[in-house]
């Protein structure tokens, strides 16, 4: 297919049809999370599903793969009912899905992890050689033998899509998949999918990022509060269009209002720590300063430290007490409680096992990382009204779509406990705030909304520091900028004129090169 645009539109609408969705509705208490929702995807079509945080994307797709039964509606693939009572089903039928976690042993290699997913799994060595040749087929670098605690989030996705691609599906239905990529491996990956999609498998596309959508997707289906508001041709609408249709009203950047920079509240200096991670990166030597007022921006490919330093500078990882200086206090041999006390407070990346607890509810999950700061407890016994006040002020303040602050935190989407987590953290008054991807997951409003928030606090004179993947993110919020590559830190830089080329130098060496030579080789 290398046809003209209007050409490839007119050969989508000619495909046979795939999957049908017609009248889906699924409720949970208190939401309508599908509300009589119909669709239709061709053979070969790359079909994007979009919509801001809690809209109702996950919930089809897992009604799709036969995770979650709908309460009403029907489907059908390739013209025959479709209802499947679990993901093997599903699998059987050709559908097959690649999630935003991925579900893969460390310990073991690609291989081993790529056996447990099959039903019938093949002899190894067999098994070893077919995962060769779809590799090579599709682009996609990947050694059998490889443990995959030693692979970069782009190749544990890789073991996933082959996974997926040995089954030979007709429908492939991927959930937020570049969030965790590098550029590079992006570019791996629209590159197999484009593939796909020639050869006559359809993908079913989740994601945020709406220019992507603009250059993969042949149709997209959008989404606002469960209901289907507007199906349209990614192509030819800007992402500014789409992001409007998805919120229905217009969009505000963020503004920074730049203060004077204060006095030094974060010092670090020479920082080295083992990783207490299996297959993690131990740092070496960090050292840095973020003064009051402003936000270093710390860049780097996810799994080069990131998690590492967060726990360092949360105190869950301990150091010598003069590593980390809180308001010029040494702090290193400080615990969390204690630098929370001292005004520090740290989100990590990690929302479901280490940022929340998924069962317990928002108000409980409210007291576990605001207790100290916000006085919730008073003489050992907890503030339970306050508690639930604090909590319904994160909601109010960063609209988290939830019926109210007693569910559990595993009943939000993905985005909006993300919205609540970085509320329970920017709104406890400290003075040093750390967070590593802030925005994960979240739609472009409410990504707008989170880092107008940390410009917000840096100019009441907070210290911020933001570690994220996302480079026009970090340019948009940061004063200061470094890269973290295998654990060491580059030496920070102001953000002002900074280029491309600079950052492309600074990030030198980093992970993202490797997987561009493996593509090559
Ligand atoms: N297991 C569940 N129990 C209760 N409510 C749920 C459950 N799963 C989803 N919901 C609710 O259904 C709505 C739709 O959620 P869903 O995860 O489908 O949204 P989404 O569009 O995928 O959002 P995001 O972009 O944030 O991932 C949300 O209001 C969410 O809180």
């Amino acid at each position: 297919m290398t046809g003209t645009q209007p050409a490839d539109s007119a050969e989508t609408t000619a495909r046979p049809e795939l999957l049908r969705v017609e009248g889906i509705t699924k409720a949970y208490p208190g939401v309508v999370a599908n509300s009589d929702v119909s669709f239709t995807i061709r053979e070969g079509e790359v079909h994007a599903l979009l919509g801001e945080n809690g809209a109702g994307k996950s919930t089809m797709v897992k009604m799709i793969f036969g995770l979650v039964r709908p309460d009403s509606g029907r489907m059908t693939l390739r013209g025959k009912p479709y209802a499947p009572a679990k993901p093997a089903e599903a699998r059987r039928l050709g559908v097959g899905m690649v999630f935003q976690h991925f579900s893969l042993f460390e310990a073991l290699n690609v291989a081993e992890n790529v056996a447990l997913g099959m039903e019938n799994p093949p002899p190894m060595r067999e098994l070893a050689a077919r995962i060769r040749a779809v590799s090579e087929e599709y682009g996609l670098p990947l050694d059998p033998a490889r443990m995959v605690g030693d692979l970069s989030a782009g190749e544990r996705q890789r073991v996933e899509i082959i996974r997926c691609l040995l089954q030979d599906p007709k429908l492939l239905i991927m959930d937020e998949p570049t969030s965790v990529l590098t550029p590079q491996e992006v570019e791996i990956l629209f590159k197999t999918l484009r593939q796909l999609s020639r050869e006559g498998t359809a993908i079913l596309y989740i994601s945020h990022k709406l220019e992507e959508i603009r250059s993969l997707c042949d149709t997209a289906t959008i989404l606002r509060r469960g209901r289907v508001v507007a199906t349209c041709t990614p192509r030819d609408r800007t992402a500014r269009e789409m992001a409007e249709l998805m919120v229905g009203s217009s969009l505000q950047p963020p503004e920074r209002s730049r203060g004077e920079k204060g006095p030094v509240a974060l010092g670090v200096s020479d920082l080295s720590v083992a990783s207490p991670i299996p297959f993690g990166t131990s740092l070496k030597a960090v050292s840095f300063t973020v003064a009051r007022g402003e936000v270093l921006g710390i860049a780097g490919v996810a799994g080069n430290g990131q998690d590492e330093l967060l726990l360092a500078l949360s105190g869950e990882l301990k150091s010598d007490a003069d590593r980390v200086r809180i308001d010029s206090h040494a702090a290193g041999h400080l615990g969390p409680s204690e630098r929370r006390k001292a005004g520090l407070v740290a989100a990590p990346e990690d929302r479901y096992g280490h940022a929340a607890a998924p069962d317990m509810s928002l108000v409980e999950n409210a007291l576990l990382s605001g207790a100290v700061r916000k006085g919730l407890t008073r003489a050992g016994f907890i503030d339970w009204a306050a508690t639930k006040a604090f909590a319904e002020e994160i909601i109010t303040a960063y609209d988290v779509r939830t019926p109210g602050p007693d569910v559990a935190a595993r009943a939000l989407s993905g985005g909006n406990l993300q919205k609540f987590l970085m509320g329970r953290e920017l709104m406890q008054g400290a003075s040093v705030i750390v967070i590593n991807q802030p925005t994960w997951g979240v739609d472009a409003a409410a990504a707008a909304a989170i880092r107008q928030s940390i410009l917000d606090r840096a100019a009441e004179g907070a210290a911020v520091v933001v570690i994220s993947q996302d480079l026009d993110e970090l340019l948009e919020v940061a004063d200061s900028f470094a890269v973290l590559n295998e654990g060491r830190l580059t030496r920070p830089r102001s953000t002002d004129g900074l280029t491309m080329e600079e950052i492309g130098l600074m990030m030198g060496g980093a992970h993202g090169m490797e997987v561009a030579h493996h593509a090559e080789a």
